[in-house]
């Protein structure tokens, strides 16, 4: 390639920039309208996990470039987690029992370079930093960690325990070093809809109901999921957690809900939505 051919394209790169640039800034500029629109919901970060979601899937869907999606996401990430951060400031706080990078490096790739962030070992520390402050929040491992039981915590419900609302990775990278990591995102905040999506629920009994009986009853009342975890009473006559997932968003006042509830008959004490996460995508 001559000297001037190459001349040529830096030109048209450097046009191009200018044009990227400009496009970005327009998309930027418009964030103090949407926190205006916002202004009344009354919560304490715009973080909006539904609506990242679709972002994201529409992005991805459509892009058609010789760039890996995980780059392109990285992009997307980099933007949708600085935007939530310019309309209400906000902070991540991690959990890493191992594979600390690993854990770091997940919540690094979706909350972006600028949004502060501190490691802790112990899933307590970051229940703690997430309940007390409603601008926090929390990355935890995978439920099905065996010696995580920071979601029992959650099914307590009630105002300030935080909810689940997001699952890292949303997009799986094939070229990570710990692509085996999962972890949730919790905060104090309501989970919404993204139009694919996992419920997470909690339901609490006086006495011992077998995973095949949740199980049956789920299917009865149409709601398609499965109880993913049992846990018996850590003390004498305490109550028994079992976790359900359901393939599907579910709102508090779903009706499935109380048959649900009706079936258990007066073992249930009750049943506790920990929240909801969009279905991550594969690259
Ligand atoms: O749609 C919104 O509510 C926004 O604040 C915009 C935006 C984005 O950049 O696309 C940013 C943060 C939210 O979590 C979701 C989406």
């Amino acid at each position: 390639m001559t000297n001037i051919k190459l001349k040529e394209l830096r030109a048209e790169i450097d046009r191009l920039d200018a044009e990227l640039l400009s496009v970005l800034e327009k998309r930027i500029a418009i964030v103090g309208d949407i926190a205006a629109a916002k202004s009344d919901d009354g919560k304490a970060i715009a973080f909006r996990p539904g609506r990242e979601a679709s972002v994201l899937r529409n992005i991805l869907h459509k892009h058609s470039s010789k760039l890996p999606d995980t780059v392109i996401a990285a992009i997307w990430r980099e933007l949708i987690a600085a935007v939530g951060g310019l309309q209400k400031p906000y902070s991540v706080s991690i959990t890493a029992p191992d594979k600390s990078v690993g854990y770091w490096d997940l919540a690094r790739f979706h909350f972006g370079s600028a949004t502060p962030m501190t490691l802790h070992q112990l899933p307590s520390v970051v229940l703690r930093d997430v309940s007390e402050n409603p601008s926090v929040l929390g990355v935890l491992p995978w439920l099905s960690r065996e010696r995580d039981t920071w979601w029992e915590h959650l099914a307590q419900g009630g105002d300030n325990v935080p909810k689940i609302l997001a699952a890292l990775p949303f997009l799986d990278n094939p070229s990570g070093e710990f692509e085996d990591l999962n972890s949730l995102v919790i905060g104090q905040a309501e989970p919404e809809p993204s139009g694919d999506d996992i419920s997470l629920i909690v339901a609490v009994t006086s006495a011992e109901v077998s995973r095949a009986r949740l199980n049956e009853h789920l299917e009865t009342t149409g709601l398609n999921g499965f109880c993913a975890d049992s846990r018996s009473p850590a003390i004498e006559e305490g109550d028994w957690l079992h976790l359900l997932e359901i393939p599907e968003f579910i709102a508090e006042d779903d009706p499935r809900l109380s048959a649900f509830h009706e079936l258990l008959g007066e073992n249930v004490i009750k049943i506790v939505i920990l929240g909801a996460y969009a279905v991550p995508m594969k690259s």
